[in-house]
């Protein structure tokens, strides 16, 4: 693993991170040629659960997801840690258990627990106080000043534009090394958070398909303002839609010959995860 964010971010260009939620997806993901990795909570829950992303997930679950990912591939990887999975002390385990794991960036955002995915309705928020002594608690938490703390605010849909700004200028005053607005709903609002923010500390720009916030590119949410560009969940929805189709295939065709040009044949799949590299380095011993 690689812990060079900071040093990325403070470089021109928008930093684009696709969703993963397994070492198989970040393997592939890293082979397609991005700078870092999103492992998503939604994700986690949708794959690994087959359920919603309402809180369900355990912090046990997904520093297990990171760990794999982060044993595989090289890249950066930020990671979504929901609420911490509690109080400012169950933050605090969360940082150094992520840290541990391989984690270069940890999302905390600021939703009461259980929390719910930040594009589905009726959520709550803790006190701007509160999650300010979360945040410094993350901060104190790391065990290496490069680990980046990524601060996520849930407020738009609660207390309008304006107080999740406000509450962003104060978990960027806490410490925050990088800002997440959730649910942003129009172009407008995208380009007031990107004014109040942009230059000061990149800003992170949620792409959920379906989702409340309006889908642009990386290039669009650049020249916004954005440093960070995450597609979260469309790994997922793609993934879905591939298996649906394969499932139906099979069971229509008895065979899977009908799909054989949409898939990877045994040695291909071998080679992507690195089998011949394996094999190679068992007969050294
Ligand atoms: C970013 C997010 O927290 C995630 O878990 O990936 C989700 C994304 C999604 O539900 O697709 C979110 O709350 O926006």
């Amino acid at each position: 693993m690689q812990h060079d964010l900071r040093a990325r971010l403070a470089r021109p260009g928008i930093l684009l991170a696709p969703g993963v939620y397994d070492a198989f997806s970040a393997l592939i993901a890293e082979q397609a040629g991005f700078e870092a990795l999103y492992l998503s909570g939604a994700s986690i829950a949708y794959t690994r659960l087959g359920r919603s992303d309402v809180g369900l997930t355990t912090y046990t679950e997904v520093a297990d997801v990171l760990a794999r990912i982060a044993e595989r591939v090289r890249i950066p990887v930020i990671v979504d840690a929901d609420t911490g999975f509690g109080n400012a002390l169950n933050v605090m385990r969360t940082v150094r258990g992520f840290e541990a794991a391989g984690a270069a960036m940890i999302q905390l955002e600021d939703q009461t627990f259980p929390k719910r995915c930040g594009h589905l309705d009726g959520k709550g928020v803790v006190p701007a106080a509160e999650m300010v002594g979360k945040l410094r608690a993350a901060l104190d938490a790391r065990a290496r000043p490069s680990t980046l703390v990524l601060a996520r605010t849930d407020a738009v849909a609660v207390e309008g534009l304006e107080a999740a700004l406000d509450r962003a200028e104060q978990y960027l005053e806490a410490g925050a090394d990088a800002l997440f607005i959730e649910a942003l709903r129009t172009p407008e609002q995208m380009q007031a958070a990107c004014r109040r923010f942009a230059g000061r500390v990149p800003l992170l720009a949620n792409m959920v398909e379906g989702g409340k916030t309006p889908i642009q590119s990386a290039a669009q949410l650049q020249e916004h303002g954005f440093g960070i560009a995450i597609f979260p969940g469309g790994t997922a929805r793609a993934v879905a839609h591939t298996l649906r189709g394969y499932y139906a295939s099979l069971r229509e065709h008895g065979t899977t010959a009908p799909w054989r040009d949409a898939m990877l044949d045994f040695d291909a799949l071998n080679d992507l995860i690195g089998t011949p590299a394996l094999m190679a380095l068992g007969k050294k011993y």
